[in-house]
Protein backbone atom coordinates (compact mmCIF):
# COMPACT_ATOMS: atom_id res chain seq x y z
CA UNK A 1 0.00 0.00 0.00
CA UNK A 2 1.11 3.57 -0.59
CA UNK A 3 1.93 6.28 1.67
CA UNK A 4 3.65 8.84 -0.76
CA UNK A 5 3.27 9.24 -4.29
CA UNK A 6 5.18 11.36 -5.81
CA UNK A 7 3.43 12.15 -9.42
CA UNK A 8 5.65 14.06 -11.98
CA UNK A 9 7.61 16.27 -9.86
CA UNK A 10 9.63 19.02 -11.16
CA UNK A 11 11.32 21.72 -9.67
CA UNK A 12 12.97 24.57 -11.36
CA UNK A 13 14.50 27.26 -8.87
CA UNK A 14 13.99 30.67 -9.26
CA UNK A 15 12.16 30.79 -12.02
CA UNK A 16 8.75 31.99 -12.63
CA UNK A 17 6.45 29.28 -14.99
CA UNK A 18 7.59 30.43 -18.35
CA UNK A 19 11.20 30.52 -17.72
CA UNK A 20 10.87 27.52 -16.11
CA UNK A 21 9.37 25.72 -18.70
CA UNK A 22 11.88 26.54 -21.01
CA UNK A 23 13.79 24.32 -18.49
CA UNK A 24 11.58 21.59 -18.36
CA UNK A 25 10.96 21.52 -22.62
CA UNK A 26 15.22 20.67 -22.29
CA UNK A 27 15.08 18.39 -19.63
CA UNK A 28 12.43 16.84 -21.85
CA UNK A 29 15.13 16.89 -24.88
CA UNK A 30 17.21 14.49 -22.39
CA UNK A 31 19.26 17.51 -21.55
CA UNK A 32 21.16 17.19 -18.15
CA UNK A 33 20.48 19.51 -15.66
CA UNK A 34 24.18 21.28 -15.72
CA UNK A 35 23.86 22.36 -19.30
CA UNK A 36 20.18 23.61 -18.75
CA UNK A 37 21.72 25.52 -15.68
CA UNK A 38 24.24 26.88 -18.17
CA UNK A 39 22.22 27.43 -21.16
CA UNK A 40 19.11 29.07 -19.36
CA UNK A 41 20.62 30.20 -15.84
CA UNK A 42 18.01 28.20 -13.83
CA UNK A 43 18.56 25.37 -11.51
CA UNK A 44 17.44 22.14 -11.68
CA UNK A 45 16.20 20.94 -8.29
CA UNK A 46 14.27 17.81 -9.37
CA UNK A 47 12.81 16.61 -12.93
CA UNK A 48 10.06 14.01 -13.53
CA UNK A 49 10.02 12.51 -10.44
CA UNK A 50 7.30 9.33 -10.42
CA UNK A 51 8.01 7.66 -6.77
CA UNK A 52 5.86 5.33 -4.60
CA UNK A 53 6.42 5.03 -0.78
CA UNK A 54 5.23 2.24 0.65
CA UNK A 55 2.97 2.16 3.97
CA UNK A 56 5.68 1.14 6.95
CA UNK A 57 8.76 1.11 4.82
CA UNK A 58 12.03 2.72 5.45
CA UNK A 59 12.75 4.18 1.74
CA UNK A 60 16.32 5.77 1.72
CA UNK A 61 17.31 8.37 -0.98
CA UNK A 62 20.29 8.28 -2.39
CA UNK A 63 22.49 10.34 -4.86
CA UNK A 64 25.81 12.87 -5.11
CA UNK A 65 25.53 16.33 -3.33
CA UNK A 66 23.17 18.20 -5.49
CA UNK A 67 21.37 15.81 -6.97
CA UNK A 68 17.99 17.34 -5.36
CA UNK A 69 17.64 14.61 -2.23
CA UNK A 70 17.11 17.93 0.01
CA UNK A 71 14.62 19.29 -2.73
CA UNK A 72 13.02 15.68 -2.95
CA UNK A 73 12.39 15.33 1.07
CA UNK A 74 11.14 19.10 1.57
CA UNK A 75 8.66 18.58 -0.79
CA UNK A 76 6.70 16.30 1.21
CA UNK A 77 6.13 18.33 4.32
CA UNK A 78 5.74 21.32 1.71
CA UNK A 79 8.90 23.46 2.82
CA UNK A 80 9.44 23.73 -0.87
CA UNK A 81 6.41 23.27 -3.87
CA UNK A 82 7.04 21.95 -7.00
CA UNK A 83 7.09 24.20 -10.30
CA UNK A 84 5.08 21.13 -11.32
CA UNK A 85 3.51 17.53 -10.68
CA UNK A 86 1.31 16.32 -7.99
CA UNK A 87 1.97 14.34 -4.17
CA UNK A 88 -0.47 11.80 -2.26
CA UNK A 89 -0.42 11.47 1.00
CA UNK A 90 -2.68 8.82 2.42
CA UNK A 91 -3.27 10.75 5.76
CA UNK A 92 -6.01 7.67 6.69
CA UNK A 93 -2.57 6.02 8.03
CA UNK A 94 -2.39 9.05 11.23
CA UNK A 95 -3.24 7.36 14.55
CA UNK A 96 -6.13 6.86 15.54
CA UNK A 97 -5.55 9.67 18.73
CA UNK A 98 -4.53 11.91 15.41
CA UNK A 99 -7.16 11.23 13.56
CA UNK A 100 -9.25 11.88 16.56
CA UNK A 101 -8.20 15.27 16.78
CA UNK A 102 -10.17 18.25 14.74
CA UNK A 103 -9.23 17.47 11.12
CA UNK A 104 -10.21 20.42 8.70
CA UNK A 105 -8.87 18.08 5.63
CA UNK A 106 -11.91 16.21 6.50
CA UNK A 107 -14.30 19.13 7.63
CA UNK A 108 -13.52 21.12 4.54
CA UNK A 109 -12.43 18.75 2.33
CA UNK A 110 -10.94 21.36 -0.28
CA UNK A 111 -7.73 19.10 -1.10
CA UNK A 112 -8.48 17.01 -4.06
CA UNK A 113 -8.70 12.87 -3.53
CA UNK A 114 -6.94 10.71 -5.64
CA UNK A 115 -9.32 8.54 -7.74
CA UNK A 116 -7.60 5.30 -7.09
CA UNK A 117 -7.48 5.33 -3.94
CA UNK A 118 -9.88 8.01 -2.22
CA UNK A 119 -7.88 7.94 0.53
CA UNK A 120 -4.84 9.92 -0.57
CA UNK A 121 -4.81 13.59 -0.84
CA UNK A 122 -2.49 16.07 -3.26
CA UNK A 123 -1.08 17.89 -0.60
CA UNK A 124 -0.40 20.74 -3.10
CA UNK A 125 -4.02 21.43 -3.10
CA UNK A 126 -3.95 22.08 1.05
CA UNK A 127 -5.05 25.31 2.77
CA UNK A 128 -3.06 27.35 4.96
CA UNK A 129 -5.23 25.46 7.95
CA UNK A 130 -5.15 21.96 6.45
CA UNK A 131 -0.89 22.53 5.58
CA UNK A 132 -0.78 23.32 9.71
CA UNK A 133 -2.60 20.03 10.55
CA UNK A 134 -0.75 17.71 7.84
CA UNK A 135 2.63 19.01 9.11
CA UNK A 136 1.48 18.50 13.01
CA UNK A 137 -0.44 14.99 12.43
CA UNK A 138 1.33 13.16 9.36
CA UNK A 139 5.34 14.43 8.59
CA UNK A 140 7.59 14.53 11.67
CA UNK A 141 11.13 15.72 10.52
CA UNK A 142 14.58 14.99 11.41
CA UNK A 143 17.14 17.32 10.77
CA UNK A 144 21.30 17.03 10.33
CA UNK A 145 22.37 19.31 12.49
CA UNK A 146 19.38 18.33 15.01
CA UNK A 147 16.95 21.22 14.81
CA UNK A 148 16.50 21.61 18.58
CA UNK A 149 15.69 24.86 20.42
CA UNK A 150 18.56 26.11 22.32
CA UNK A 151 16.90 27.93 25.29
CA UNK A 152 14.21 24.47 25.80
CA UNK A 153 15.45 21.84 28.05
CA UNK A 154 15.47 18.60 26.20
CA UNK A 155 11.82 17.65 28.11
CA UNK A 156 10.49 20.80 26.69
CA UNK A 157 12.00 20.18 23.10
CA UNK A 158 10.38 16.89 22.67
CA UNK A 159 7.28 17.96 23.94
CA UNK A 160 7.04 20.62 21.84
CA UNK A 161 5.18 19.18 18.98
CA UNK A 162 2.45 18.50 21.29
CA UNK A 163 2.18 21.40 22.77
CA UNK A 164 1.29 22.80 19.67
CA UNK A 165 -1.31 20.30 19.71
CA UNK A 166 -2.71 21.53 23.09
CA UNK A 167 -1.69 18.51 25.30
CA UNK A 168 -1.95 19.53 29.07
CA UNK A 169 1.46 19.49 30.45
CA UNK A 170 1.64 16.67 32.22
CA UNK A 171 0.08 14.44 29.40
CA UNK A 172 2.78 15.53 27.41
CA UNK A 173 5.78 15.29 29.77
CA UNK A 174 5.00 11.69 30.13
CA UNK A 175 5.22 11.13 26.89
CA UNK A 176 8.33 13.00 26.37
CA UNK A 177 9.35 11.01 29.06
CA UNK A 178 8.35 8.01 27.11
CA UNK A 179 10.70 8.64 24.23
CA UNK A 180 13.35 9.66 25.94
CA UNK A 181 13.36 6.13 27.61
CA UNK A 182 13.03 4.88 23.71
CA UNK A 183 16.08 6.57 22.75
CA UNK A 184 18.44 6.04 25.64
CA UNK A 185 18.48 9.14 27.16
CA UNK A 186 16.44 8.72 30.67
CA UNK A 187 17.08 11.34 33.32
CA UNK A 188 18.17 14.13 30.44
CA UNK A 189 15.34 15.95 30.72
CA UNK A 190 16.33 19.15 32.54
CA UNK A 191 19.74 19.14 30.43
CA UNK A 192 19.83 22.15 27.66
CA UNK A 193 21.06 21.09 24.12
CA UNK A 194 24.24 22.44 24.20
CA UNK A 195 24.99 20.18 27.34
CA UNK A 196 24.83 17.01 25.11
CA UNK A 197 26.94 15.46 22.34
CA UNK A 198 25.84 15.09 18.97
CA UNK A 199 24.89 11.55 19.10
CA UNK A 200 22.92 13.20 22.59
CA UNK A 201 21.26 15.41 20.62
CA UNK A 202 20.47 13.70 17.86
CA UNK A 203 18.26 11.14 19.89
CA UNK A 204 16.40 14.21 21.43
CA UNK A 205 15.35 14.95 17.80
CA UNK A 206 14.90 11.97 17.18
CA UNK A 207 12.40 11.63 20.25
CA UNK A 208 10.99 15.28 19.54
CA UNK A 209 10.27 13.55 16.18
CA UNK A 210 8.43 10.29 17.51
CA UNK A 211 6.59 11.77 20.53
CA UNK A 212 3.87 13.51 18.10
CA UNK A 213 3.16 9.53 16.84
CA UNK A 214 3.14 10.99 12.87
CA UNK A 215 3.47 8.01 10.83
CA UNK A 216 5.71 9.56 8.54
CA UNK A 217 8.87 10.54 9.83
CA UNK A 218 11.45 12.58 7.15
CA UNK A 219 15.32 12.10 8.03
CA UNK A 220 17.43 14.51 6.03
CA UNK A 221 21.34 13.32 6.66
CA UNK A 222 20.11 12.99 10.19
CA UNK A 223 22.89 10.57 11.03
CA UNK A 224 25.49 12.51 8.40
CA UNK A 225 27.01 14.90 11.33
CA UNK A 226 28.11 11.71 13.55
CA UNK A 227 31.12 10.31 14.68
CA UNK A 228 31.38 6.50 12.71
CA UNK A 229 30.27 4.55 15.76
CA UNK A 230 28.15 6.85 17.05
CA UNK A 231 26.55 6.71 14.08
CA UNK A 232 26.13 2.81 13.36
CA UNK A 233 24.33 2.82 17.21
CA UNK A 234 21.91 5.33 16.01
CA UNK A 235 21.46 3.37 13.09
CA UNK A 236 20.87 0.28 14.64
CA UNK A 237 18.31 1.71 17.14
CA UNK A 238 16.38 3.16 14.15
CA UNK A 239 16.37 -0.24 12.75
CA UNK A 240 15.11 -1.74 15.92
CA UNK A 241 12.52 1.38 16.63
CA UNK A 242 10.95 1.05 13.11
CA UNK A 243 10.75 -2.88 13.70
CA UNK A 244 8.55 -2.15 16.65
CA UNK A 245 6.47 1.24 15.37
CA UNK A 246 6.08 0.50 11.81
CA UNK A 247 6.34 4.13 10.50
CA UNK A 248 6.79 5.50 6.86
CA UNK A 249 10.52 6.78 6.94
CA UNK A 250 11.87 8.85 4.01
CA UNK A 251 15.71 8.78 5.05
CA UNK A 252 18.37 10.79 2.91
CA UNK A 253 21.74 9.89 2.75
CA UNK A 254 24.79 10.12 0.65
CA UNK A 255 26.68 7.45 1.96
CA UNK A 256 26.11 4.13 0.25
CA UNK A 257 26.77 1.79 3.10
CA UNK A 258 24.17 3.80 5.22
CA UNK A 259 21.51 3.04 2.87
CA UNK A 260 22.06 -0.53 1.86
CA UNK A 261 22.62 -0.88 5.61
CA UNK A 262 18.96 0.92 6.56
CA UNK A 263 17.20 0.75 3.58
CA UNK A 264 14.13 -1.45 2.58
CA UNK A 265 14.58 0.28 -0.99
CA UNK A 266 16.73 2.50 -1.95
CA UNK A 267 15.97 5.37 -4.36
CA UNK A 268 19.08 6.58 -6.02
CA UNK A 269 18.68 10.44 -7.97
CA UNK A 270 21.09 11.97 -10.37
CA UNK A 271 21.11 15.49 -11.40
CA UNK A 272 17.36 15.88 -10.11
CA UNK A 273 16.16 12.61 -12.31
CA UNK A 274 15.12 9.51 -10.57
CA UNK A 275 17.18 6.53 -11.64
CA UNK A 276 16.65 3.61 -9.79
CA UNK A 277 14.51 2.63 -6.80
CA UNK A 278 14.64 -0.72 -5.58
CA UNK A 279 16.02 -2.94 -3.13
CA UNK A 280 19.96 -3.02 -2.17
CA UNK A 281 20.03 -6.42 -4.13
CA UNK A 282 17.95 -5.24 -6.90
CA UNK A 283 20.97 -2.64 -7.07
CA UNK A 284 23.64 -4.46 -6.68
CA UNK A 285 22.43 -7.09 -9.45
CA UNK A 286 20.69 -5.05 -11.98
CA UNK A 287 21.88 -1.16 -12.08
CA UNK A 288 19.79 0.40 -14.66
CA UNK A 289 23.25 2.52 -15.01
CA UNK A 290 27.02 3.23 -14.55
CA UNK A 291 26.41 5.41 -11.73
CA UNK A 292 24.26 3.15 -9.62
CA UNK A 293 26.72 0.46 -10.55
CA UNK A 294 29.51 2.55 -9.16
CA UNK A 295 27.92 3.61 -5.92
CA UNK A 296 26.99 -0.23 -5.01
CA UNK A 297 30.54 -1.09 -6.39
CA UNK A 298 32.23 1.61 -3.54
CA UNK A 299 30.17 0.10 -1.30
CA UNK A 300 32.14 -1.24 1.73
N1 LIG B 1 17.20 27.45 -2.81
C1 LIG B 1 17.81 27.11 -3.95
N2 LIG B 1 17.99 28.00 -4.94
C2 LIG B 1 18.59 27.64 -6.11
N3 LIG B 1 19.03 26.41 -6.37
C3 LIG B 1 18.90 25.48 -5.42
C4 LIG B 1 18.28 25.77 -4.15
N4 LIG B 1 18.28 24.63 -3.40
C5 LIG B 1 18.86 23.68 -4.15
N5 LIG B 1 19.23 24.18 -5.34
C6 LIG B 1 19.87 23.44 -6.44
O1 LIG B 1 19.09 22.29 -6.71
C7 LIG B 1 19.93 21.17 -6.97
C8 LIG B 1 19.60 20.06 -5.98
O2 LIG B 1 19.98 20.51 -4.68
P1 LIG B 1 19.68 19.67 -3.35
O3 LIG B 1 20.14 20.50 -2.20
O4 LIG B 1 18.29 19.20 -3.36
O5 LIG B 1 20.65 18.42 -3.56
P2 LIG B 1 21.20 17.37 -2.49
O6 LIG B 1 21.31 16.08 -3.23
O7 LIG B 1 20.37 17.41 -1.27
O8 LIG B 1 22.64 17.94 -2.18
P3 LIG B 1 23.52 17.85 -0.82
O9 LIG B 1 23.84 16.39 -0.62
O10 LIG B 1 24.72 18.67 -1.13
O11 LIG B 1 22.67 18.43 0.28
C9 LIG B 1 21.38 21.67 -6.86
O12 LIG B 1 21.83 22.01 -8.14
C10 LIG B 1 21.24 22.92 -6.03
O13 LIG B 1 22.24 23.86 -6.35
Amino acid sequence: MNHIQLENISKIYNANSSQAQSALALLAEGMDSIAVKEQTGYSVGLYDINLNIKAGELHCIMGLSGSGKSTLIRHINRLIDPTSGKIWVDTSLNAKSNNNAQSPMAEESSSQTDANTNSAINILQLNDKELQHYRQQTVSMVFQHFGLVPHMTVMQNVAYGLRVRKMSVSERHEVARHWLNEVGLPNLEHSYPDELSGGMQQRVGLARALATDNPILLMDEAFSALDPLIRAQLQDQLLELQARLNKTIVFITHDIDEAVKVGQRISILNGGRLVQTGTPNDLRQNPADDYVAQFMRAKN
